[in-house]
């Protein structure tokens, strides 16, 4: 699949200022190289577009998605791993700081980078069911960067975050609702879809303007670092990728979901 059909943008079949932006990297959505060019593709044209909004979703009947691609860190190309973690900040950046409304239409698993996407967004839907949403970095035996941590802090408590970061926690969707990971619950991806809508419906008389420089004056302390810092992060993400203890975390993973499947056979 070319990267170019990686992301699909759509009108809302009832309002055409809405864009719904489906990832479709089979089977998981996993975040490698080419599907993170294509999503910051997209949020460049969506900026210069007329959308005034946007809902973020997956074409995966069970996975928004599954986070950053585990074989971009496992014996990475060095070269590749700098392309690859500066597309990642990029965005972030983009998403977090978007002129746009957005929302998350979260239609299934999203853990790590794929719940670092959702909380970019300004609003969450996610449909109920047996799946998992959070940053469980510290379960694979990595250190979940400090933007992302900012980034959780801009959608739950200090408390809760801390806890659910050490703690490498996933949480069920009734428990994401609990602490505000998400806003909303919806049976289906198209009910979830219609409440991103809902949200977004909200800013019908607002301004545009106003509320962009607003949103982004909330979301400003967690960018600025990011923005001072990006060379350092991404040398230190590369640096990180070098240990042997780091690699041997990301085989004994790589190994783990693979033997989840053949036990699922
Ligand atoms: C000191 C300061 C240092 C600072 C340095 C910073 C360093 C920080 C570095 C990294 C940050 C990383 C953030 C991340 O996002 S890491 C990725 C975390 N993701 C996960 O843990 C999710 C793993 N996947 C799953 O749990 C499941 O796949 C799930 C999403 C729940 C879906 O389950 P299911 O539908 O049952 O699908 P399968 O598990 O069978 O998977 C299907 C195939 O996809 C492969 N897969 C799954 N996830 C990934 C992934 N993230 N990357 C690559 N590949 C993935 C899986 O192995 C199956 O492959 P195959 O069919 O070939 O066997």
């Amino acid at each position: 699949m070319s990267s170019q059909n990686l992301v699909t943008v759509t009108p809302d079949k009832d309002n055409d200022e809405i864009a719904i932006v489906t990832m479709q990297r089979p089977p998981v959505n996993s975040l490698n190289l080419e599907l993170l060019q294509a999503l910051s593709k997209t949020l460049d044209e969506l900026s210069t577009s007329d959308f005034r909004a946007m809902v973020l979703t997956s074409a995966s009947p069970t996975v928004f998605s599954a986070g950053l691609d585990i074989m971009e860190m496992y014996k990475p190309d060095l070269k590749r791993a700098e392309q690859f973690w500066s597309t990642l900040q990029d965005v972030w950046l983009k998403l977090f700081e978007s002129n746009l409304i957005t929302a998350a239409a979260i239609n299934g698993h999203a853990p790590a980078g794929g719940c670092l996407l959702a909380m970019s967004c300004e609003y969450r839907a996610m449909v109920s069911g047996k799946y998992s949403i959070g940053l469980n970095e510290t379960a694979l035996g990595i250190v979940a960067p400090r933007w992302f941590m900012d980034c959780m802090l801009n959608t739950i408590s200090q408390r809760e975050a801390e806890i659910a970061l050490t703690t490498g926690k996933l949480f069920s969707v009734e428990e994401a609702l609990k602490v505000g990971l998400i806003d909303e619950t919806a049976k289906d991806k198209e009910d979830a879809i219609n409440k991103c809508l809902g949200f977004i419906e909200k800013f019908e008389s607002i301004p545009p303007l106003p509320r962009s420089m607003t949103k982004q004056k909330f979301r400003a302390n967690g960018v600025q670092w990011l923005k001072a810092n990006k060379q350092a992060d991404i040398d230190e993400f590369v640096h990180f990728l070098k240990f042997p203890q780091v690699q041997q975390s990301l085989e004994m993973y790589i190994h783990m979901l693979k033997s989840k499947q053949n036990k699922s056979e």
